[in-house]
């Protein structure tokens, strides 16, 4: 079938931009561990986030803790655990989370349950959970059925399928509801929203970001709520810095405008 998503159109200023991690800023690896976003792409976006007050955020299923230290040494605000911690601007967090006690007791269940599953993995988030089978892709169903039948048990908790993971996620908890709350506060407010990703969770995302008006980015193959799409990882950082280099130039040609405005209006 004919790809009908066509790359992103020129942007032009007042913008807000939201990026997520894995498969967008970073290849995706086979261990979570092995992750990295090169030098020069965490430089442009540190740019990109100067040019526009700061409206650059992360928006990710990994931990804010992890996201920080993937963006060493910039410190963007963050979404971390799909929506579920959230660092604005002025660097206050706000966590939405479980009761300890649930908290425990899935950590046991999910532990011994994986345990038996060899090659697979559990990430735990505090207030979620991923279950990794990309290392054994053979227990896929297991892992799934694992993870439906617990959130089918509980009203707090929500399952977030990814890329070769299920994720055990608080209710009500998305990427959605965390670029809305960041719109809400400046210095997003006002602008218009620019979202990257690649998955699943992203989704969120791009439905937020068209009822808008902003330019919604699916990353990779498949079936999407967003309007534009970029082929692969290298393409978000080739397509990253070329936004970097417009926005400098149009700075450039305005600051060009105003000195030349002002000697006219002088003479
Ligand atoms: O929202 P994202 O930034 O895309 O994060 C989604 C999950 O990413 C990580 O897992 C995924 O990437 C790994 C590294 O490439 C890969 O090995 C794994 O199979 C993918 O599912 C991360 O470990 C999760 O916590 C994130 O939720």
């Amino acid at each position: 079938m004919a790809d009908t998503l066509a790359v992103p159109p020129v942007l032009s200023e007042n913008l807000a931009f939201f990026f997520d991690l894995d498969g967008t800023l970073a290849e995706i690896k086979p261990h979570p561990d092995q992750v990295a976003v090169p030098a020069d792409v965490l430089r442009a976006l540190h740019q990109l986030s100067e040019m526009n007050q700061g409206a650059l955020a992360l928006i990710s299923g990994r931990s804010m803790a992890e996201l920080d230290a993937l963006a060493r040494p910039y410190r963007f605000p963050l979404a971390g655990v799909h929506g579920a911690e959230r660092r604005d601007i002025h660097g206050n967090t706000h966590i939405v989370t479980l009761p300890e006690a649930l908290i425990k007791s899935l950590h046991a269940r999910l532990s011994t349950a994986l345990s038996m599953l060899p090659g697979t993995e559990l990430e735990p988030k505090g207030m979620a959970f991923a279950l990794h089978y990309r290392q054994a892709p053979e227990h896929e169903q297991a892992i799934i059925s694992l993870a439906q039948s617990i959130v089918e048990a509980s009203d707090r908790l929500a399952l977030q399928p990814g890329k070769c993971v299920v994720e055990i996620k608080p209710r009500g908890i998305n990427k959605g509801e965390a670029l809305v709350a960041f719109m809400a506060e400046a210095p997003f407010k006002g602008r218009t929203p620019v979202f990257v990703g690649d998955d699943l969770t992203d989704e969120y995302g791009f439905n937020v970001v068209n009822e808008a008006g902003g330019v919604s980015i699916k990353v990779g193959l498949g079936e999407t709520a967003a309007k534009w799409r970029l082929a692969s990882v290298a393409s978000v950082w080739q397509w990253i810095t070329e936004v970097a280099n417009q926005q400098q130039q149009q700075i450039a040609n305005n600051n060009r405008r105003n000195h030349y405005g002002s000697l006219s209006r002088s003479i």
